[in-house]
């Protein structure tokens, strides 16, 4: 589990989060939702240590990682897979190497082992034979699944994934949400995914928190999100002309 406590974080003296509690469960796929400019991302990255909150706490499995010493944030660094926006493979490398680099910085396993352990992380996200193929000659698609494989495949107990849907068609996108789902129970795993898609809300929401403005004005699962009585998160679900569809038919 990882869990917020009271995170606020300003810059240049505007406040972007105030005062945000969470909690993030293990084994689930917990979203981050919300409109452009919320706050999404800069919370995703206090979460991961590439920006220090100006006050509060970020807390994994009860270790603070924000107070840590070097030695306790390096660990947990360790233990954090990220799927970036886009895959972020690097485009020298092909698939094989992409996956394999987290070992190869990481870990001093050898070889063979690197190499069986990314065999399993590519069969795993459903990729076979495509081991020396470069980022260029694979679809958006696939470069999410060779995303995930590198994300996962030093063992991470946590996994970040922000927009994962970004530039997919809506069927890709779902395959790759339910993929990140199934990984994170399979592996039961704490999973965070930044999105502003009610696909992957109604697919994965597990846990939800709706960020308006740097607040956090929500928080339930996909099976309460049509209930909750705050305004701007109707007014951010029903945006669209298929959501507000979707209402009329329930009712
Ligand atoms: N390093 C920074 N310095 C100054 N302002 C920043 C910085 N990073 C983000 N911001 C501001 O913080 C606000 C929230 O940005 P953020 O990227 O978290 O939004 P978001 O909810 O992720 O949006 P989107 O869905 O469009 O990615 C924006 O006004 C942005 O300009």
């Amino acid at each position: 589990m990882i869990e917020v406590n009271h995170l606020t974080k300003s810059f240049d003296g505007k406040v972007i989060l105030e005062d945000i509690s969470a909690k993030f469960n293990q084994g689930q796929t917990n979203l981050i939702i919300g409109a452009s400019g919320t706050g999404k991302s800069v919370l995703l990255k206090n979460l991961v240590g590439l920006i220090a909150p100006d006050s509060g706490e970020v807390l994994f499995d009860g270790r603070n990682f924000t107070s840590a010493d070097k030695d306790l944030k390096t660990d947990i660094r360790r233990e954090i897979g990220m799927l970036f926006q886009g895959g972020a493979l690097f485009d020298s490398k092909n698939v094989e190497q992409n996956i394999m680099f987290p070992l190869d910085v990481l870990t001093d396993m050898t070889k063979e082992e690197k190499l069986e352990r990314v065999n399993y992380c590519l069969d795993r996200v459903g990729m076979t034979d495509v081991n020396k193929k470069m980022p260029s000659e694979i679809s958006g698609g696939m470069k999410k699944r060779v995303g995930i494989a590198r994300a996962i495949v030093n063992h991470s107990k946590y996994l970040f994934c922000d927009e994962p849907n970004s530039g997919l068609d809506p069927q890709t996108s779902i395959r790759i949400d339910n993929l990140i789902k199934e990984i994170t129970e399979e592996l039961n795993i704490t999973t965070i995914v930044v999105t502003h898609d009610m696909n992957s809300v109604m697919e994965i929401g597990d846990n939800i928190i709706f960020l308006h403005k740097g607040h956090k004005l929500w928080e339930g699962n996909n099976e309460t999100i049509f209930d909750g009585d705050c305004t701007e998160l109707q007014d951010f679900i029903f945006a669209n002309k298929l959501m507000r569809a979707v209402k009329k038919n329930r009712g």
